[in-house]
C-alpha cells in the first residue's frame, strides 16, 4: 500500500512538473525555478541577508525575465531598465495579487483600500479619491504649499532646538511629513507630542519595520496563522499598533459625522461622508476607509524615509551640501522659506534628489502586479494570474543606462551648463497607468523639505562618528536611524 501511495505521489509531482515547466504546452516560458514542494524558492528569500543583490545576480546570470514560485505563486521576475518600462506600460499587468501587510490590515481595519483591487473597480475608486483630494488643494497648489511650510516651519523649529547636539530626526520627521497627508484625510494637524500623533507614528513605526516579513509570510500563510495565533510578539505589536490605528480613524469618521457641513468639506472623511450620504454605488464604509487607509499609509513612511535618508547623504558628502546651500543663499537668501517656484532655479539640488531617489528605492521590487490576462513580456508567455514582481532596484543600477551605478553622483543628471535634466529612467513611483498618484505631492514635499533644511542647517555627523549608509536590500528598505547634528545656519 505505501509503495502505491509513493508512486501515486512520485508520478502526480512529475505531471505537475511537467505542466509547471510548460514543456507540451507550446508556449515560450522565461528560465524557471521550481523551488521546493510547497514553498517554491521562499526559503532561498527568507534566509537572503540581501534580497536585492540575489535577484540581481540572478538576473545577470539567468537574463532580465525569470519565473520562480513563491509559496505556490506562481510568480515573474522583469529586471533592468527596458524590461521594467515595458511591464509598467503593460495594461494587462494592471492587477494586484494579494499582499501580506495589506491584506492584515485591511481586516484590521475592516477597510477594502483600493490599492488592493483590480480592473473598474480599482480605478473608479483611485480616480473618485484623487478627484476628492485635489478638490482638497492636493497636488502643487499654492493651498498644499503654504500647509506643507507650515510643517516645516515646524519641524525646522524643532532642528534649532536641538542647539547642535546630536538628535535623531526619525520620529519628529514621521510626525511631520505624516502630518501633511493626514491633514487632508482626517482635518487638522497633531502635535508632535500629541497622544493620537504618538499612536499613528507607533503604528507608521510598526509598519515599516514589518512590512517586508509579511510580504514574505503572505506565501505562506499557514506560518502567518501559527504566528498570529502563538502570538509572536512583533505580529502581536503590528495587530495592537493597527487596531489602536483603526479606532482612531473610527473615531474621527465619527466626530466628522456630528459637524459634517455639505457646502464646506474639510477632507477626505467628508468627502466620503458626502458619497455616503448620496448613497452613491461606488463607495462603501469599507471602501472610504480603504482610501483614507491607502493615502495615510503610503503617504507617511515614503516621504518619511526618502528625508531622513536625504538628511544622511547632506552629512555624508558636506562639500556637496556646502553648494546646495550657496545654490540655495545666491537663488532665495534667507529671509522667507523656499517655495516651489524656487524648483526651477536649484538645480544641484534637484539633481541631488534625483540621485538619492535612483541609488536607494524605497520600494526595490515596487508593488507586486497580477496578470490580469494571458499577455508577454519580452516575448516570453506569462500565464493569467501570475504575480509579477518589477525589479525597481536593478533598473535603477543598470549599467547600460546609468555609467558607474554603484556610485553617489547627482551630475549624472545635469547638463553641460549645469542644468537639471529630469531622467525618465528612475523608476521609483513606478510609471503607467498605476503609477504612485501621490507622486506629484511627495516630489513638492520632499523639494520644500530638503531645500528649506539646506537653507537653515549645516547638516554634520554625531561626535566621533561617522554616517551609516545603507543599501535597498528588501522588500521594503528603511534608513539606518542615526543621531546627525542640525548646526544653525542663521
Ligand atoms: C518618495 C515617496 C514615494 C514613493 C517612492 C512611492 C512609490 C510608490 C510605488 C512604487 C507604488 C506602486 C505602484 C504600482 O502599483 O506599481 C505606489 C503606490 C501608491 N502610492 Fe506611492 N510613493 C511615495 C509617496 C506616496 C505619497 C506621498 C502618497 C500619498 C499622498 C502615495 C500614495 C500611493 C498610493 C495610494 C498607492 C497605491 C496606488 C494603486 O494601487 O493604484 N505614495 N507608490
Amino acid at each position: 500500500m505505501f509503495l502505491e501511495i509513493a508512486l501515486f505521489a512520485s508520478v502526480a509531482c512529475l505531471v505537475h512538473w511537467i505542466q509547471w515547466r510548460g514543456f507540451f504546452s507550446g508556449q515560450k516560458h522565461p528560465p524557471s525555478f521550481y523551488g521546493f514542494p510547497l514553498v517554491g524558492i521562499l526559503p532561498f528569500f527568507l534566509f537572503h541577508k540581501n534580497q536585492v543583490k540575489l535577484a540581481r545576480t540572478t538576473a545577470m546570470k539567468y537574463g532580465p525575465v525569470f519565473r520562480f514560485r513563491l509559496g505556490n505563486t506562481e510568480t515573474i521576475m522583469v529586471n533592468g531598465s527596458e524590461t521594467v518600462k515595458e511591464a509598467l506600460r503593460n495594461d494587462d499587468l494592471l492587477g494586484r495579487p494579494p499582499i501580506g501587510p495589506f491584506k492584515l490590515l485591511a481586516n484590521l481595519f475592516k477597510a477594502q483600500p483600493f490599492s488592493m483591487l483590480e480592473c473598474e473597480r480599482w480605478r473608479s475608486l483611485r480616480n473618485w479619491s484623487v478627484q476628492a483630494l485635489r478638490e482638497l488643494g492636493f497636488g502643487k497648489t499654492p493651498q498644499m504649499e503654504g500647509k506643507i511650510q507650515d510643517e516645516v516651519s515646524v519641524f525646522l523649529d524643532e532642528l534649532s532646538s536641538t542647539k547642535g547636539a546630536p538628535y535623531d530626526p526619525n520620529s519628529t520627521l514621521l510626525a511631520s511629513v505624516s502630518n501633511n497627508i493626514s491633514t487632508l484625510i482626517f482635518g487638522d494637524r497633531l502635535p508632535y507630542d500629541h497622544p493620537r500623533r504618538r499612536s499613528l507614528n507607533d503604528f507608521l513605526k510598526k509598519v515599516a519595520s514589518s512590512a517586508s516579513y509579511l510580504t514574505l509570510f503572505s506565501f505562506a500563510p499557514s506560518l502567518l496563522k501559527i504566528f498570529t495565533i502563538f502570538k509572536i510578539k512583533s505580529v502581536e505589536n503590528f495587530v495592537n499598533a493597527a487596531k489602536a490605528t483603526s479606532e482612531i480613524f473610527d473615531e474621527e469618521f465619527r466626530a466628522h459625522e456630528k459637524t459634517y457641513i455639505e457646502t464646506d468639506k474639510r477632507d477626505l472623511m467628508d468627502h466620503s461622508i458626502a458619497h455616503l450620504r448620496a448613497n452613491s454605488e461606488l463607495l462603501s464604509e469599507q471602501t472610504t476607509r480603504g482610501s483614507c487607509l491607502a493615502f495615510f499609509g503610503a503617504g507617511s513612511n515614503t516621504a518619511r524615509i526618502t528625508v531622513e535618508y536625504l538628511l544622511q547623504l547632506l552629512a555624508y558628502y558636506p562639500q556637496l551640501q556646502e553648494q546646495m546651500h550657496q545654490e540655495v543663499i545666491r537663488e532665495i537668501g534667507y529671509s522667507r522659506l523656499p517655495s516651489w517656484s524656487d524648483h526651477g532655479k536649484l538645480h544641484l539640488l534637484n539633481a541631488f534628489i534625483a540621485e538619492r531617489m535612483r541609488i536607494f528605492p524605497i520600494v526595490p521590487f515596487g508593488l507586486f502586479r497580477r496578470a490580469l490576462r494571458d499577455t508577454k513580456i519580452r516575448g516570453y508567455d506569462v500565464a493569467k494570474g501570475s504575480m509579477v514582481i518589477y525589479n525597481v532596484a536593478s533598473a535603477h543600477f543598470d549599467p547600460t543606462v546609468f555609467e558607474n551605478p554603484e556610485e553617489f553622483n547627482p551630475g549624472r543628471f545635469l547638463d553641460a551648463d549645469g542644468n537639471f535634466v529630469q531622467s525618465p529612467d528612475v523608476l521609483s513611483f513606478a510609471i503607467g497607468k498605476r503609477a504612485c498618484p501621490g507622486e506629484t505631492f511627495a516630489v513638492f514635499e520632499i523639494f520644500l523639505y530638503a531645500a528649506a533644511i539646506i537653507q537653515r542647517f549645516r547638516i554634520e555627523p554625531a561626535q566621533g562618528q561617522d554616517v551609516r549608509l545603507t543599501e535597498a536590500t528588501e522588500f521594503f528598505s528603511e534608513a539606518i536611524p542615526q543621531q546627525l547634528r542640525f548646526i544653525s545656519r542663521v
